[in-house]
């Protein structure tokens, strides 16, 4: 039975359930279950705190945990990413009063507030930076007012807490983070493990692409066909009107409209799309 650690409070945790539920998996129908079995699936789903993860899957007390990257690389486990999950995303970002510091090189005898001291440490060491680190749980933005820090290392997404806290980023970002599916790092290869990344990356690709069909005029399927090359070759039916045939072909949601538009313009009609709900590549 594959063993799968989830967040089970936090930013990570309704998205990390709502992928595992949409990939066919049972999910806990109670945010107190710590523990719930999906014997259909032959998996057992472990719901922990998001920062631990990454440590029970590096000793191999579970099989594979969805986390965030800096979580893991904070936590230095001996577990490796395998697929990243598009969602949780974040910065991992100095930050100070206006004026304190403009880059990690200015960092030297500061004191640097984090949740994230693994993180920071090794980055700091990367830059030969000397700088005294704050080790703190949460609301770190706080922590150079109350005034016990100089600068904040923190994660940031709307930057809103930041500016609430009268402090701006600085320097290059350390780290762009999202959730991210991991496994020990020298882990055999195991088949329930694929199945378990082909169904997430059936979700990711459900959600990155919707499905496009249209008719166009034999002439121009070429044309057509360059705007919607989809993932390996669009699909042309014939139609009744020898005149005419229909394409079917995937398309990047994002670009769905302008590729509508262009597909309009060359004279394509009949343009549909729908979502897709679940996919196998
Ligand atoms: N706005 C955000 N705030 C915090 N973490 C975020 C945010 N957006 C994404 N994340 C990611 O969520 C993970 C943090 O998980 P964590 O459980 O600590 O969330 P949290 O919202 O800080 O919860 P809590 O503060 O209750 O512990 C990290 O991987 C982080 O990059
Ligand atoms: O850029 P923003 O959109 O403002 O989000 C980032 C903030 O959110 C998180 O805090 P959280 O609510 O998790 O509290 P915590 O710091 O106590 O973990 C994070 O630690 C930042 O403080
Ligand atoms: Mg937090």
């Amino acid at each position: 039975m594959l063993r799968i650690a989830v967040p089970n409070k936090g930013s990570l945790s309704e998205a990390a359930t709502d992928m595992l539920r949409e990939s066919g998996y049972r999910q806990r129908s109670s945010s107190h279950d710590l523990v719930l079995s999906d014997p259909d699936n032959d998996v057992e789903f472990f719901y922990l705190r998001p920062r631990d993860i990454a440590v029970y899957v590096g000793s191999g007390t579970l099989d594979v945990g969805l986390t965030g990257r800096d979580l893991l690389l904070d936590s230095g486990a001996q577990a490796q990413e395998i697929l990243p999950l598009g969602f949780g995303r974040s910065t991992f970002r100095f930050a100070a009063p206006p004026g304190v510091a403009g880059s990690v090189a200015d960092l030297g005898g500061l004191r640097v507030a984090t949740s994230y001291a693994g993180l920071l440490e090794r980055h700091l060491a990367g830059h030969d930076v000397q700088a005294d680190i704050v080790r703190l749980d949460g609301a770190v933005e706080s922590s150079v007012g109350l005034g016990v820090a100089d600068v904040v290392a923190d994660v940031v997404q709307t930057g809103s807490t930041l500016k609430a806290a009268g402090l701006a980023v600085f320097g290059d970002p350390i780290l762009e983070s999202e959730a991210v599916l991991i496994r020990r790092t020298d882990a055999e290869d195991d088949p329930a493990v694929g199945v378990l990344t082909r169904r997430l990356q059936g979700v990711l690709t459900a959600r990155r692409y919707v499905m496009m069909d249209y008719d166009v005029r034999v002439e121009l399927v070429e044309k057509a066909c360059a705007l919607t090359p989809g993932l390996e070759s669009p699909t042309v039916s014939p139609l009744h009107d020898k005149g005419w045939v229909a394409v079917r072909s995937m398309v990047p949601r994002a670009t769905t409209n302008q590729v509508m538009d262009d597909l309009y313009d060359l004279g394509a009609r009949a343009i549909l799309v729908t979502d897709i709900h679940a996919c196998r590549l």
